[in-house]
């Protein structure tokens, strides 16, 4: 058995960048973009009105009063020079001409025909966007996982098409004589595949494309026939028929180079990692608890590696433990838990079943604590890691 630790650096050394490709701005979100993005242009391109109101020049005071010259609005620049004495009346995102230096909000003024008259109590604030504050040509943004936000800004940038990492192709092998799919008639001593749709799910929350293919019945043919279908993905994900019975093929797979079989972890401890036939392949245990926990601490860093994420390992952050827990054994536990707030401090609860065949727990949970091997008794009120799900 090898530490979560080691297992993690194995799967990550076999999960490398995938090459670029261009998709269009609308359909940038969510993807990772491999290069910086570097603007063309100044934002605001000129020094632009943050008000609606009057343009003037000076600092002028209660009761002085200017002949309106003229109109600007957003998109409808004034093209002539203000004079002393002058006001422009101006909307919000029109351009200041020259020769002003500060917008009057209309709110301050008192307008009759062509002249406005300042107000006592006039704000002082200028109400100029200068040119280039939000950014300037040449500023970039760097390559990250786009948000809705960061796609605002390369179009604010006129980046009409940006370079984002492949998504990687993630073959999804669900294996065993007793498994049949969702809305199938199961014999009695079958059960229904359940844990190939959430690491499905997982992902492609992550920015990856899932392939869900056929169940692989405990043969060494079905199996490789099925696996087979999957040589051209990016990474192969086998569940269950990972451990030591007879029917667990897995770990026998022809082809298959393997980094590890077994980690010291509960749950998961028969993850198998490796090439098969020169692609990634993990195989996950079949629990399902197992399948999906090993889901988050490996599958996933793996895919995030791919798509070119520096920093694809799980974080942990920290709760108070609620309760008090005894020593843990030999193998990390990822314990399914509950966090809530109590003084205002994240507070963490780990569920009293950890069977790592209970779906119902691990859909009522919102996090994993994580107990180091060989971690002491803790008490209630220490602080504990815990990764969030
Ligand atoms: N003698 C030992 N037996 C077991 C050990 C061990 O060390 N020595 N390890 C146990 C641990 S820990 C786990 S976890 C399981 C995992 O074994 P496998 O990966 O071989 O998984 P299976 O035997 O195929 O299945 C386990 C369990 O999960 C159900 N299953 C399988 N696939 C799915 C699926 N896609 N959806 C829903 N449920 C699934 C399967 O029916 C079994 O009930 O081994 C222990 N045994
Ligand atoms: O460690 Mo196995 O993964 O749950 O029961």
């Amino acid at each position: 058995m090898i530490s979560v630790e080691d297992a993690l650096r194995h799967c990550l050394a076999m999960a490398a960048p995938l090459p670029a490709e261009t998709v269009p701005l609308a359909q940038a979100a969510g993807r990772w973009m491999c290069a910086p993005a570097v603007a063309t242009r100044d934002q605001p391109p000129f020094a632009a009105s943050a008000m609606d109101g009057y343009a003037v020049q000076g600092d002028p005071l209660a009761g002085d009063s200017f002949a309106v010259v003229g109109e600007a609005g957003a998109g409808h620049a004034f093209t002539g020079t203000l004079a002393a004495g002058e006001a422009l009346r101006i909307f919000t995102g029109a351009p200041i001409p020259d020769g002003a230096t500060r917008v009057v909000i209309q709110e301050d003024v008192d307008r009759s025909g062509d002249r406005i008259t300042l107000r006592a109590g006039a704000d002082t604030g200028t109400h100029i966007r200068p040119q280039g504050q939000d950014f300037r040509v040449g500023d970039s943004l760097a390559p990250r996982r786009l948000r809705p936000a960061d796609v605002a800004l390369l179009a604010a940038m006129n980046i009409p098409a940006v370079p984002v990492t492949r998504r990687p192709v993630v073959a999804l092998i669900a294996t065993g004589d007793e498994l049949v799919m969702p809305g199938e008639n199961p014999q009695p001593d079958q059960i229904i595949a359940s844990n190939s749709f959430a690491l499905k799910a997982m992902v492609e929350a992550e920015g990856g494309t899932a392939r869900l293919l056929p169940i692989a019945r405990d043969t060494e043919a079905e199996l490789a026939t099925v696996l087979a279908l999957a040589e051209d993905a990016d990474l192969i994900v086998t569940i269950g028929g990972a451990s030591v019975g007879e029917h667990d093929l897995v770990g026998r797979v022809a082809g298959l180079e393997r980094a590890f079989w077994k980690i010291a972890m509960r749950p998961g401890k028969p993850l198998i990692a490796g090439r098969l036939n020169g692609v990634p392949m993990l195989g996950l245990p079949g629990n399902p608890v197992s399948a999906i926990v090993c889901g988050h601490l490996f599958l996933l860093p793996m895919v995030r590696a791919m798509l070119g994420d520096p920093a694809p390992a799980p974080r942990p952050l920290q709760a108070r433990l609620a309760v008090d827990l005894p020593a843990n054994g030999p193998r990390a536990h990822y314990m399914r838990a509950r966090l809530s707030v109590a003084d205002g401090l994240p507070t963490i609860t780990p569920f009293d079943r950890q069977d790592s065949a209970l779906l119902s727990i691990l859909g009522a949970a919102d996090a994993l604590l994580i107990r180091p091997v060989a971690d002491g008794p803790r008490s209630a009120g220490s602080m504990v890691q815990y990764l969030p799900l």
